[in-house]
């Protein structure tokens, strides 16, 4: 299998201004190798520095270390932590993906159309996106009721479930999962097992923190586990 992404000794420190300038350590020392295809599954415990490392690779945090490169169709081989923000910016339309239980959309878009808005950026056409962008809602069981509502009203779940869809429509090299089963029922877990099955199939490479375990265990192809800053690979699944 080829590397997709190569993490080197990557480090956040944030800078707490308002607290005269006083270091706080995000994440420090962090190695790991992902194939293409490959799903990697990061537990610790809370504030060990997980999401701090996703958001450093989606580049939502700016690294103040390391090196991550990423084996891009655009770039060839590129450097995330000194990428510019313009290459980020194309990155995270067509190549990287990043759900969270947070939603972050413009107001008076409906839900069908943050999907859509997605997959057109991908370059189909309007009646392609939109045929996709119905499967996906429905595949992640979002009633149709509430295709044409402004998602800032839904549940968690439904918020949840949408960042999904709008994620996985566009079928990226890499995905990166911030707790995608976070205050899912047991049928929408399925229905994010399924998607990601059929992700790794098509060559999409993940990596996913997870609090349910049996869920991330029935997923992954590795574990690591941070603690006290260090990464471990816990074992192969
Ligand atoms: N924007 C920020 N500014 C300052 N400190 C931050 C920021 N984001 C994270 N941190 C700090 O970095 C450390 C790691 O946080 P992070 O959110 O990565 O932990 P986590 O392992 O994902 O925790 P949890 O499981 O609770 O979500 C924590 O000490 C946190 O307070």
């Amino acid at each position: 299998m080829a590397e997709l992404l190569s993490m080197k000794e990557l480090e956040k420190t944030f800078i707490m201004h308002y607290l005269h300038g006083e270091h706080v350590v995000g994440c420090k020392n962090i190695s790991f190798d992902l194939n293409e295809g490959e799903f990697i599954g990061i537990t610790g415990k809370s504030g060990a520095g997980k999401s701090t490392i996703l958001k450093t690779i989606y580049r939502t945090y700016l690294p103040t270390g390391g090196k991550l490169i990423f084996h891009s169709d655009q770039y060839g081989s590129i450097d995330l932590v000194t990428a510019t923000e313009r290459e980020m910016i194309a990155l995270r339309k067509k190549e990287i993906g990043y759900v969270s239980q947070f939603l972050n959309v413009m107001p008076r878009v409906t839900a069908l159309e943050v999907v859509m808005d997605a997959i057109l950026e991908m370059g189909v056409s309007a009646y392609e996106a939109e045929e996709k962008a119905k499967n996906m809602l429905a595949h992640f069981r979002l009633p149709e009721s509430l295709w044409d509502s402004f998602p800032k009203t839904f549940s968690g779940g439904e918020k949840l479930r949408l960042n999904l869809a709008q994620a996985m429509v566009k079928k990226p090299k890499l995905l990166l999962l911030d707790e995608p089963t976070a205050s899912l029922d047991e049928a929408s877990k399925r229905s994010v097992k399924e998607m990601i099955e059929q992700l790794k199939q098509s060559g999409t490479s993940m990596i996913g923190i997870f609090h349910d375990l049996e869920f991330m265990e029935s997923v992954v192809d590795s574990h690591y586990h941070l603690e006290n800053g260090v990464l471990n690979k816990k074992m192969v699944v």
